[in-house]
């Protein structure tokens, strides 16, 4: 339920125009500034919550995004301070446009616009990333636009700035619903269930970026669906209904004919259960956007990650060379999207209204990291700290570890967030509920509940192609004569040299794959698969010269 909003404060040399949202902690107002003259928007921390950690908090949202704000899709703070009647506020971007949830719910995406806001928000994760700051809440409604209707992430709340004083310490979901139960907010974990990844569920969740990952591929998801991936139109989408289709990997297919199979597959990857199936980093996940933008014919929409030298994509026939994304320091200019030209023939669905809510106010905090360039992934994921903040407790008291959990299935952990913030005595009913039920998922679901990933092969379920002829090479260019047995209308043949050193996986047009840079006397051999469904076959192997 909403609550009514607060009284915008009397800020000298702006003017109050209207109340633009709230937020579980605070309200954004729209304000007039006078020097120089625009529209800003104004974050101001509810009169109810200045407790000193919501101060804390409320300081490191600022700060957070400050560090970020000369991203061009990272929201722009300008000034933070605190009023005359008390409480913090912050002054940032004023973004017009309508967020990514008002877009996808009045129209979905078209295919075009959808890979261009992914691989635009890919830069703005991975920059933070590389700052060490984990998002931890990317859904559609973090993700505004600006006049030009770019878009603009924002909501840092949940991810913080480093507090010195607050020891390191990683947030449990116990040490949530306890802290709950006695009607505080200290330590709660931020959920935005909808868009979140198994392992938020988990006893002592411990995010990394590739949690951020399945977040945005989620959000990508959402958009181009008109729903989120794991809701089934028709049956019940409750939080625990969610919970389970999202431990299981069962993504609700997408009820699309334009969305091409390797952008789909990219999603699922994205959003794959396990974080090692997921692309090790947001920038892996922005790049795979990119081969798609360029499979369709699409002008390739640049990788905004500062001081980054980047090797890009290449089209089927490049053979490298010059044609290097060179990521440039963050400002760009690039076409303004156009607004959404929707192009799904089917109607915009209605998720469940509470879907885009977080449910639950984070206090956690992320060590940052020096913004070193953030080359390596794996350093990243690695050096990014998870932290909680009491919020009962004054900032720079220590954190207690929460009291040791029961050993409890990941499923009851979850039903005790969910119900430990109505009660903590239905906690406790639900949680034995579950142990006593064996956390067993009580629906089955239709779709696919394989585990998603691009490279996920099905061999029974998926015809091997063949060779319709024999290969030939003509001055430097081998031509490989390939046919799917058994063929569906919307097979893809793909392929790949057959090199581990050489993964990207390239479209088949026509009825053979055609490889260029054939050096004579070197055999040259290709895996070639069907795409079906987001699933990808057996490789044919074959080279040339025929062996
Ligand atoms: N820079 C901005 N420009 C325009 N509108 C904004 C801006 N920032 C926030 N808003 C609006 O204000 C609302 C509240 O934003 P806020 O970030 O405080 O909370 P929230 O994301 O809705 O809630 P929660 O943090 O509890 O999930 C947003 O939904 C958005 O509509």
């Amino acid at each position: 339920m909403r609550r009514t909003a607060s009284t915008p404060p009397e800020l000298r040399g702006y003017s109050y125009v209207r109340l633009l949202g709230s937020g579980g902690f605070s309200d954004v107002f729209l304000y007039d500034q006078q020097l120089p003259k625009r529209r800003v928007a104004v974050k101001v921390l509810l009169l109810d919550e200045l407790t000193p950690a919501n101060r804390a908090a409320f300081v490191a949202e600022a700060n957070l995004m400050a560090q970020l704000s000369a991203h061009p899709y990272i929201v722009t703070i300008y000034h933070a301070d605190v009023a005359d009647d008390d409480r913090p506020y912050f002054v940032m971007e004023y973004c017009s446009g309508p967020s990514l949830a008002e877009r996808y719910k009045q129209a979905p995406l078209a295919v075009a616009d959808a890979l261009r806001t992914g691989v635009r928000l890919s830069s703005a994760v991975h920059t933070a990333h590389g700052a060490g700051i984990l998002h931890r809440d990317i859904k559609p409604a973090n993700v505004l636009s600006n006049d030009y209707g770019w878009p603009a992430l924002t909501d840092f709340g949940i991810s913080s700035a480093v507090d010195d004083a607050i020891p390191a310490h990683t947030t449990t979901v116990a040490g949530a619903v306890a802290d709950t139960s006695t009607g505080g907010t200290s330590g709660q974990v931020g959920l935005s269930v909808p868009w979140s990844p198994p392992e938020m569920f988990e006893d002592d969740p411990n995010p990394d970026v590739r949690s951020d990952v399945f977040s945005l591929a989620a959000t990508i998801w959402t958009v181009l669906a008109g729903q989120t991936p794991f809701e089934v139109r028709g049956r019940s989408n409750g939080t625990l209904d969610l919970i389970g289709r999202i431990e299981r990997g069962a993504i609700t297919p997408m009820d699309r004919t334009d969305i091409p199979r390797s952008l789909i597959a990219v999603l699922q990857k994205g959003m794959a259960t396990e974080r090692e199936d997921r692309f090790a980093t947001a920038l892996d996940f922005g790049r795979a956007l990119q081969r798609v933008e360029m499979e369709l014919g699409y002008a390739r929409t640049e990788l905004e990650v500062p001081n980054l030298h980047l090797e890009a994509p290449q089209r089927p026939a490049d053979t490298g060379g010059d044609d290097e994304t060179r990521v440039r320091q963050v400002a760009t200019i690039e076409a303004q999207p156009l607004p959404a030209a929707p192009s799904a023939p089917s109607p915009a669905p209605s998720p469940a209204p509470s879907a885009d809510e977080t449910r639950v106010r984070s206090s956690t905090t992320i060590q940052a990291q020096p913004a070193a360039p953030a080359a390596e992934p794996a350093a990243v994921a690695e050096q990014t700290v998870v932290r909680p903040r009491g919020a009962a407790a004054p900032a720079d008291a220590p954190v207690a570890e929460p009291a040791a959990a029961e050993p409890r299935s990941r499923r009851g952990v979850i039903v005790g967030i969910v119900v430990g913030v109505v009660a903590a005595i239905v906690v406790a009913a639900v949680v034995v509920g579950v142990v006593l039920f064996g956390g067993t998922p009580t629906e089955p679901d239709p779709g696919p509940t394989t585990r998603p990933s691009a490279d996920a092969v099905v061999p029974q379920a998926l015809p091997v192609p063949e060779l319709s002829g024999t290969p030939t090479a003509d001055a430097g260019t081998v031509t490989f004569p390939v046919m799917i047995p058994d063929p569906e209308d919307d097979d893809q043949l793909v392929w790949k040299l057959d090199r581990a050193d050489e993964p990207q996986l390239h479209p088949v047009s026509g009825d053979a794959v055609v490889v260029d840079g054939y050096v004579e006397g070197t055999p040259l051999c290709v895996q070639i698969m069907v795409l079906r469904s987001g699933k990808t076959s057996e490789p044919l192997v074959t080279c040339y010269p025929p062996a």
